[in-house]
């Protein structure tokens, strides 16, 4: 990417709020967007079932589901004096996200294990944390790599493992029309082999005692 498409990426009308890639929303373009989209596929967007449509409800939706990409819709971290440094390992958290090709879901879950160094959090948080990164246009890459880096740097930990297993609508729904799970794993800091095999072993135990969604 030269530097020119790199400005031209961060660059966006981010409603004035804040620049970079912590954008704002523009309600008014969702708005237009939508009705547009509506148009585009031979709808007459003033009909009284779907003025509401464009007009309210699908910016109300994007709004909700870019959440993750505005700082003052991220859950409120607590995080209060460690107890322990092993490890604690959340499994089965539902992800619900949407990919950056074809707005359109992904969703499955999320298996996150950490490796506290001076604070610890309180374990909803973490469900809450995903929810947050996982409302945004991106890709599976992307997000598990978000919340392992975000994760580890909002709990100071020595360490984060995090991994997804997700379903693409954009795969099921068209394209290759094929239903089948991507699995991406990502680690921040350091993590043992110790530390990688009680994660593994937490998300083998999970799958079997549930279909992994
Ligand atoms: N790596 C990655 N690919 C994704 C993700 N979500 C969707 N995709 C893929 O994005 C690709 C987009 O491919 P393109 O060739 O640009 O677009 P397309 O012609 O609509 O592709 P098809 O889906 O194959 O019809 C597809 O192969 C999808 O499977 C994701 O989270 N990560
Ligand atoms: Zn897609």
């Amino acid at each position: 990417m030269d530097s020119q498409e790199q400005q031209a990426e961060f660059q966006y009308d981010t409603g004035g709020e804040t620049t970079g890639p912590m954008a704002g929303f523009d309600e008014q373009k969702a708005r237009e967007g939508a009705r547009l989209l509506l148009e585009a596929v031979g709808r007459n967007p003033d009909e009284a079932g779907i003025y509401d449509t464009w007009n309210r409800r699908v910016p109300e939706m994007l709004e909700t589901l870019t959440e993750g990409t505005r700082h003052e819709a991220k859950p409120v971290m607590r995080t209060f004096e460690a107890e322990t440094d092993s490890l604690v390992v959340k499994t089965g958290i539902p992800l619900h996200s949407m990919c950056e090709h074809h707005m359109l879901p992904f969703d499955g879950v999320a298996h996150v294990a950490y490796r506290p160094d001076e604070e610890m959090v309180g374990l909803s948080k973490l469900i809450r944390y995903v929810r947050w990164q996982s409302r945004q246009l991106t890709t599976q890459e992307a997000l598990t790599n978000d919340i392992a880096t975000g994760l580890a740097e909002e709990l100071g930990a020595r360490g984060v493992a995090v991994e997804v297993t997700a379903t693409h609508m954009c795969e099921v729904m068209r394209g290759v029309e094929t239903s089948t799970e991507t699995t991406t794993r990502e680690q921040a800091g350091t993590f043992s082999e110790a530390d990688r095999d009680q994660f593994r072993e937490a998300i083998r135990r999970h799958g079997t005692t549930s279909d992994g969604h």
